[in-house]
């Protein structure tokens, strides 16, 4: 994702890329790239992170520290760091989605629509798929789609993940997620409302990394005039 970002940024009008951060770099990259984020020694405007849940803490504390404002793209993150970036948006503004494509958004919304009209009559499944590269299981987004229909619905349904070892039918109170892991898929998610004799899925399926490297972009242009607080996809596509 990395370079995905700096290739959106490369004819940016008005931003560009001063510092990046691999532990690992053998990139002739035209700007320095640290070790870690404390060894950054570069002033910068916005970080924009999509990298490991491990190294999370440290660019919130480093973000805090120098006043800076971050969208933060990483998924799988602790509990403990979710508490930490709601303490880091009370003096910084903090961007924060596991989606950062519009399609996704709006697929959140849909299926909140569909499950407030549905939930009595058909069960709720949701399927994601990602390349084989991928650490975390299941994506910060089917997590982001499961909590937005609990926030909705009547009856909040128990989270399972995956049905192995399972040995009851299904409760209705019950909503899993799925994970698939293969090749370079990018990024699919499938929310099913399966009823008696009819299903209804909806679908979204990135085409490319681009896509949420754009959306990281609009997220930092959108910090540059926000006041410290926590920020989401729902503040930049209010009328979704
Ligand atoms: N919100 C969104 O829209 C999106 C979020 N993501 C999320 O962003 C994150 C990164 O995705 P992606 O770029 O595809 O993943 P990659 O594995 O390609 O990149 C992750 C980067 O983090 C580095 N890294 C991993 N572990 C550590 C560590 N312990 N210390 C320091 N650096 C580390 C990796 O270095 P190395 O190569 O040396 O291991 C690598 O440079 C994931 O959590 C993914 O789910 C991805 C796409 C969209
Ligand atoms: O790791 C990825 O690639 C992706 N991760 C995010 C997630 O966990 O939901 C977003 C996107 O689906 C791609």
């Amino acid at each position: 994702m990395g370079r995905n970002v700096i290739e959106v940024l490369e004819n940016h009008s008005t931003l560009k890329v001063v510092a990046g951060v691999d532990r690992l770099s053998e990139s002739t990259a035209p700007f320095p790239i640290f070790e870690t984020i404390e060894a950054c020694d570069v002033a910068v405007d916005c970080i924009i992170d999509f990298s490991h849940y491990s190294v999370v803490p440290s660019l919130i504390q480093y973000a805090m520290e120098h006043r800076t404002p971050i969208v933060i793209c990483t998924t799988g993150l602790t509990d403990e760091t979710e508490k930490h970036i709601i303490e880091a948006s009370k003096v910084i503004p903090v961007f924060r989605s596991g989606n950062m494509s519009l399609g996704i958004n709006l697929l959140i919304a849909l299926a909140k629509k569909a499950a407030t009209l549905l939930e009595d009559d058909f069960d709720i499944e949701i399927i994601e798929k990602h390349h084989n590269r991928k650490v975390d299981a299941p994506s910060g987004t089917a997590k982001m789609i499961a909590e937005g229909i609990n926030d909705v619905i009547k009856s909040p349904k128990t989270l399972l993940y995956g049905r192995h070892g399972n040995e009851t039918k299904r409760s209705t109170n019950e909503m899993t997620i799925h994970a698939v892991r293969g090749g370079t898929i990018v990024g699919e998610h499938d929310v099913l409302f399966a009823g008696i004799d009819e299903v209804i899925t909806i679908s979204h399926s990135a085409q490319s990394k681009k896509v949420f490297a754009k959306g990281a972009v609009n997220a930092a242009l959108f910090l540059e005039s926000q006041k410290p607080g926590l920020y989401d996809m729902n503040h930049i596509f209010s009328n979704i």
